[in-house]
């Protein structure tokens, strides 16, 4: 179980913002961080492995306390059990798929959790290639694999799939709950994509200036129970356009356009860009803003 009460004050564009949140996540879940640029989700993320020091706070791993302000516990980051993915990979171009692995190993680590990763990961015919001649899919399953070389408690991933594109998401969203539960591993997502979260979640907090605004299990909170339609599709506004009494909402939903029709009651508050839910209402189709 992780408990963390994070407090720092962050310095952004448009002045001071505090970051103040506290997070609760039993053992084995899958929990992620969600808000627009610039809440605080990264600082978080960088707080829990001990790459950014909170102001004050506490942080509590399965019993152990990782940071206590009041007592001035402090671990360092390779006293915490954690493995970090990051948007861009972060691999050494220099190494081999194999080598990037195995300088993750601690010293005199048994080196037979190399073999198992790239298996797992499926990189067997990959790993005596260079990360520059990978796909971003492949380079982000050794960075993946590389996160777990010393086998982590807690696994950070911070928007680890979005310079991918949707087939390869998907691929990777497989791989990344498969380690997550082979390796019973509590992990913490950063992601922006909301049919990505209910895929992958347990539980969501969502974040506004530096404090949790919402949290629950993803369904609920992204359809705040006011849907109980038999399908629900989320995805973005690319166009809003009128035609005689009604308005012709354009969506994207993963690579397909969908086309709803809205009464002006439905698009007063929506705008190019939106998140939006697309779901079925007695057999009509309703839009309802994320
Ligand atoms: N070490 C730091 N000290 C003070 N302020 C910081 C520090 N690191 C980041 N910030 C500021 O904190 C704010 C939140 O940044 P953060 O990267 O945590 O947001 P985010 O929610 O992850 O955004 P995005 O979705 O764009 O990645 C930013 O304005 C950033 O400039």
């Amino acid at each position: 179980m992780i408990k963390a009460t994070i407090h720092k004050a962050l310095n952004t564009a448009v002045g001071s913002m505090k970051l103040n949140v506290q997070l609760s996540i039993e053992s084995g879940q899958l929990v992620t961080l969600y808000g627009p640029s610039g809440v605080g989700k990264t600082s978080i993320l960088r707080i829990i492995a001990g790459l950014l020091s909170a102001d004050s706070g506490q942080i509590e791993v399965d019993g152990v306390f990782w940071l206590d302000h009041e007592k001035k516990i402090d671990f360092s980051p390779q006293q915490r059990k954690i493995g970090y993915v990051f948007q861009d990979y972060a691999l050494f171009p220099n190494m081999t798929v194999r080598e990037n692995l195995e300088f993750a190993l601690e010293k005199g680590q048994d080196k037979n959790i190399i073999e198992e990763l790239i298996s797992i990961v499926a990189l067997d015919e990959l790993q005596n290639r260079k990360p520059n001649t990978l796909s971003g899919g492949q380079q982000q399953r050794v960075a993946l694999a590389r996160a777990l070389v010393r086998k982590p408690k807690v696994l950070l991933l911070d928007e680890p799939l979005s310079a991918l594109d949707i087939k390869m998401r998907s691929k990777l969203q497989d791989y990344i709950l498969k380690v997550h539960r082979e390796y019973k591993l509590t992990t913490i997502l950063v992601s922006h994509d909301i049919g990505e979260i209910i895929k992958m979640s347990d539980k969501v907090y969502c974040l506004e200036d530096g404090k949790v605004t919402k949290v629950g299990d993803s369904l609920s909170v992204f359809t705040d129970n006011r849907l109980s339609g038999k399908f629900q599709f989320t995805g973005e506004v690319i166009n809003i356009e009128s035609e005689d009494v009604v308005f012709i909402v354009t969506v994207l939903i993963g690579n397909n356009v969908v086309r709803v029709i809205a009464q002006e009651s439905e698009i007063v508050d929506l705008a190019i860009g939106d998140k939006v839910i697309v779901a079925s209402k007695a057999f009509n189709p309703v839009l309802l803003k994320v």
